[in-house]
């Protein structure tokens, strides 16, 4: 059994994401966590979710509080704390004020939970993985981001629909930075098992609109809502129920890569990794040569701001 810990809890990807994870079996403990001042809001949050475990017969220990002394223990963190962007923004232009709040919160939980993991959400995703493994001074393997694997269902939910299948009948990828430059592994889709490529329809697939739909899909939700909800928090509780079941699945997600993917490496940036309890394992992979251009391209950029955030941080210390 394990304790999860929420940071940024009081948000809305954070409270939603509580929910998700309160439905997973291997779940004892959920402490949420949020900022000074929030505390009314905090225990609002427990009493109502409280409720919701009791009309669904969950037997979780529930806590909130604002100070991170309190995460010592937690076996998983998962951390939605940040600004979003707003409509306009793109997620990178986030990067530094969100770098601050990661690099702070990371520092703190790396010597107080040496052995726990910590997943990040807060955008700009892959560089937040980034600055996170940095300053916990976590194992690579500790560390990983929600990366693409958004991308990668929302892919999946349109293929499925111009097949007219069940989702669960699709497998696809989307590789690379979670954001503009992401890179669609088509030669890794099947459908039923059959490569994509091999069904007689696929020459009138419209990929790159479907591909384009998914770029734009998070802006879209934001213009329309506010804010990207309901996604997020079912993708998060997948990865939670992956790790915590050592389910060893393998899921797109933003891990420290060294030189796994046709010998590119040294980034945190959205790939495929076999996932347990022992944290995330980039696996290997040959692609297309397109693919690799592209993935190459998107390695270039989330380096670029990665590398200019980084510096901006150490300058601020
Ligand atoms: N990777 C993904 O696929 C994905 C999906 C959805 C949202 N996100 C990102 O998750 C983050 C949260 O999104 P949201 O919609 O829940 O936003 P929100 O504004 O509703 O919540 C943000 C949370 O961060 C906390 N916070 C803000 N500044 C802080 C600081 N200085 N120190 C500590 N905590 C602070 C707030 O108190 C709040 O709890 C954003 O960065 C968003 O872009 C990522
Ligand atoms: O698009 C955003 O800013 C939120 C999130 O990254 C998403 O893709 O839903």
């Amino acid at each position: 059994m394990a304790k999860v810990t929420i940071l940024g809890a009081t948000g809305n990807v954070g409270i939603f994401a509580a929910h998700t994870i309160s439905e997973i079996p291997y779940v004892s403990d959920m402490l949420l966590v949020g900022r000074p001042g929030r505390e009314d809001f905090l225990a609002g949050c427990c009493r109502d979710l409280s409720d919701s475990f009791a009309a669904r017969g969950t037997d979780i220990r529930l806590s909130y509080s604002t100070n991170l002394a309190d995460t010592k223990d937690s076996d998983i963190f998962i951390c939605t704390a940040g600004m979003p962007r707003q409509p306009g923004q793109d997620r990178n232009d986030l990067a530094f004020e969100n770098a601050k709040i990661i690099a702070e919160t990371a520092e703190t939980i790396g010597r107080s939970s040496p052995d726990a993991i910590l997943f990040l959400v807060t955008n700009p995703v892959d560089v937040m993985t980034a600055v996170a493994l940095k300053y916990s001074g976590l194992q690579p393997r500790q560390v990983f981001g929600l990366g693409t694997h958004l991308d990668s269902m929302r892919l999946k939910s349109l293929i499925a629909r111009y097949f007219r299948v069940h989702v669960s009948e699709v497998h696809t990828r989307i590789i690379g930075e979670h954001g503009e430059s992401m890179v669609p592994l088509w030669s890794a889709t099947t459908i039923g098992g059959i490569r994509i490529n091999h069904l007689p329809t696929f020459s009138g697939l419209p990929a790159q609109e479907m591909i384009d739909t998914v770029r734009t899909s998070g802006e879209a939700i934001i213009r329309d809502k506010g804010s990207t909800v309901y996604g997020p928090g079912e993708a998060i509780a997948t990865l939670v129920r992956t790790i915590l079941g050592d389910e060893n699945r393998i899921l797109t997600v933003s891990s420290y890569i060294k030189s796994e993917i046709h010998g590119i490496g040294d980034v945190c940036i959205g790939v495929p990794a076999r996932i347990n309890r022992n944290g995330v394992f980039p696996v290997p992979l040959s692609l297309e040569e397109d693919e690799v251009a592209g993935f190459k391209e998107s390695v270039v950029k989330i380096r670029k701001i990665t590398a200019e955030v980084m510096e901006r941080l150490e300058a601020a210390r």
